[in-house]
């Protein structure tokens, strides 16, 4: 395998190392760190991140739970399908999704999880919350290391959310405090081999890998086993290959909104690969879903008002599915 410098010099999205963020009281790391974020999110909407806490060995475990989820019959999955779910949750089988509608469905399988509300919740029913469907057939021993996984990724994401509020003008627990009930999601992902790319990218008459998108939370951290994800920078697609040990890091939407496009949500697609399967897990790190998107406070002055409109985080994401799930299409747009 090549080296993490061989690899990094092929991309040029910075690699930061986020290990000085677990000492809230080393304030010099702090700015460090903070100021790396802000300047990468300003001109890619992407970085990597290193020693962020999660052990190579947990990684590969992780990578091996995705492929036993979809290596299982399909008549296993499809007892999962989202379409069952009350809140977006489950199993999305191949051409389930449509992330640029331009493009024909993309060539992926997934499986959404997030945190278990209880019944008596009053946010429960709003199509966001509510349980997860976990696949029997793996027993509780998958779903528990699932489940714990989701929290050990929640709380990296939550330590990056911190460093871009201290560089803000946030206080630290800015995002924290609107996390408790967060509708975060941990995805994972599948997409099939090609025998043969496609000379052509662009042809409308192939499914790509994941069409072109932005993300839609406030930041998403993903793993990946083999190259595949690119981005655009200055009008072109660049390649964010896999770096060992590292995440991938992106603004999404929300963030965008909340710094007031200070930060970029930049697009994104998947080639698909070939004669190779490609295995991803990713996490979507949002707040509860009554949480309204403002402005944070270092983004907004008397010269530079708030683009945008406040929203719920509910609604926003209600939208954005209803766009790109085949299944939700006829579903009524909640913010009509
Ligand atoms: O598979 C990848 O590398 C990216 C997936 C992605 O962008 C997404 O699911 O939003
Ligand atoms: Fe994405």
């Amino acid at each position: 395998m090549d080296s993490i410098e061989e690899i990094h010099n092929n991309t040029k999205i910075p690699i930061i190392d986020i290990g000085g963020l677990s000492d809230e009281n080393n304030i010099e790391e702090w700015k460090r760190i903070s100021n790396q974020i802000d300047a990468a999110s300003i001109e890619y909407g992407f970085f990597y991140v290193k020693n962020h806490g999660i052990p190579m060995e947990r990684l590969d475990q992780i990578t091996g739970g995705c492929k036993d989820l979809f290596n299982m019959p399909l008549e296993e999955k499809m007892k999962i399908d989202i379409s069952k779910s009350i809140n977006h949750r489950g199993y999305g089988c191949v051409y389930s999704e449509q992330l640029d509608p331009d493009m024909k469905p993309d060539l992926k399988e997934t499986f959404s999880m997030g945190i278990n509300m209880t019944e008596d919740d009053p946010l429960y029913y709003d199509g966001l919350n509510g349980p997860n469907q976990y696949p029997e057939y793996l027993g509780a021993k998958w779903s528990g290391m699932m489940e714990s996984y989701f929290y050990e990724i929640m709380d990296v994401s939550l330590r990056i959310l911190r460093a871009i509020s201290f560089k803000l003008g946030a206080p630290l627990d800015y995002f924290d405090t609107k996390y408790d009930k967060t509708v975060s999601s941990l995805r994972l992902i599948h997409y099939p081999p090609v025998l043969k790319r496609q000379a052509n990218i662009y042809d409308k008459d192939v499914s790509p890998g994941c069409g072109s998108h932005t993300d839609y939370g406030c930041i998403s951290l993903l793993y990946q086993d083999i190259a595949g994800l690119q981005i655009e920078s200055k009008s072109k697609w660049i390649d964010a290959p896999p770096i060992p040990g590292t995440f991938v890091v992106n603004i999404g939407d929300m963030l965008e909104r909340w710094s007031n496009n200070r930060y970029k949500s930049t697009l994104h697609r998947v080639l698909s690969p070939i004669n190779q399967d490609r295995y991803v897990f990713a996490l979507f790190s949002e707040p509860a879903s009554d949480v309204m998107i403002g402005c944070l406070p270092g983004c907004t002055s008397p010269s530079n008002p708030w683009k945008y409109s406040e929203i719920t985080t509910g609604d926003y994401l209600h939208s954005r599915f209803n766009d790109t799930y085949a299944y939700r299409r006829n579903e009524e747009d909640p913010k009509n």
